[in-house]
């Protein structure tokens, strides 16, 4: 039997530690199919700092979630051993440190990682570590922004660039790369152009509101196929009306009804690990940022437990 979380009719939600959902730590089991980590790092940014206090602002918003989940017909908790990992220790001063802090740390975690930011920068340590395992992944990245620039002030690892150095590396499946979201300025048509070399396709916030949604989940199911599938979501991807709590907001972007829709249209994809990065609670109102954060984290431990075997 799989140990869930503290049962919100006896002790109020309110109440006690803030792991994420109220779930056990991991020191409380004997193992873990699916682990919550919080990385508390944002030095990786180039515009509003914050998303250092991301993990510690979704967990808290994440009290409460419910154990079953209606749209994906599943109760995660039961269904697979989920817990929470607590955070990894990432140098605040070193950006090499701490890249190489994370991959360590996601390596010795033995269970699939739901791993809540920080800044987009930590993608990259999360997708070597998840390569070692599975070898290049499809990627479906939900963001506002492309992050496959090449550099910042002459900085190659900055949260608007993981994804071109994961490319360099080798540990992602160029035949399986989405980008959904996208929208606002860029730099110049040659982002767009480099985006595609390096194989990339985009799903732009317009084609969400144009295309719809079914064809959306179409595409990337197409382009994931049975792939083994990383999954990031930055939570700009959503309108700053849905997420106003982010480092760099950008007008024009999805509902949170839309981003948890696509997501679950991923259902029976092999997901193998995923990330909710750029929550920066200083921005935040009402918890709107947090909130639609640890939902979408819910849904990705819900796509991780289905595929679990029934107990
Ligand atoms: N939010 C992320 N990950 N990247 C934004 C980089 C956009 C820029 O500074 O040009
Ligand atoms: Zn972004
Ligand atoms: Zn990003």
């Amino acid at each position: 039997m799989n140990r869930g979380p503290v049962d919100s009719t006896r002790v109020p939600r309110f109440a006690g530690p803030a792991t994420f959902a109220r779930l056990p730590r991991l020191d409380e089991v004997e193992r873990a199919d699916v682990a919550v980590v919080g990385v508390p790092f944002d030095t990786g940014v180039s515009y509003r700092p914050g998303a250092r206090f991301g993990p510690a602002a979704v967990r808290e918003a994440s009290r409460l979630l419910r154990p079953y989940h209606p749209g994906l017909d599943v109760s995660p908790f039961e269904r697979a051993q989920v817990v929470d990992a607590g955070d990894i220790a990432a140098n605040p001063y070193d950006i090499g440190a701490a890249i190489e802090a994370i991959e360590g740390a996601a390596d010795e975690l033995d269970a699939r990682l739901v791993t809540i930011g920080g800044d987009h920068t930590i993608a990259l340590p999360l997708l070597r570590s998840v390569a070692k395992r599975h070898g290049p992944v499809a990627l479906v990245h939900f963001d506002a922004h492309l992050d496959t620039w090449d550099t910042y002030f002459g900085a190659e690892y900055t949260h608007g660039t993981p994804f071109r150095r994961a490319v360099e590396e080798g540990i992602l499946d160029t035949e399986a790369l989405s980008h959904v979201g996208i929208r606002g300025p860029l730099y110049g048509k040659k982002d767009l152009e480099d985006d595609r070399r390096l194989g990339f396709g985009i799903l732009t916030a317009a084609d969400v509101l144009r295309r719809g949604l079914d064809e959306v989940i179409d595409v990337l199911r197409q382009r994931v196929g049975d792939r083994p599938m990383y999954v990031s979501v930055d939570i700009d991807v959503l309108d700053p009306a849905h997420a106003p709590g982010t480092g760099t907001p950008e007008a024009g972007g999805l509902t949170s009804r839309e981003l948890l829709e696509i997501l679950r249209g991923l259902a029976g994809c092999h997901l193998v690990g995923a990330d909710v990065v750029e929550v920066a609670p200083a921005y935040d109102h009402a918890e709107i940022t947090s909130v639609a954060a640890s939902h979408v984290a819910y849904d990705l431990i819900g796509l991780l437990a289905i595929q679990e075997k029934r107990a």
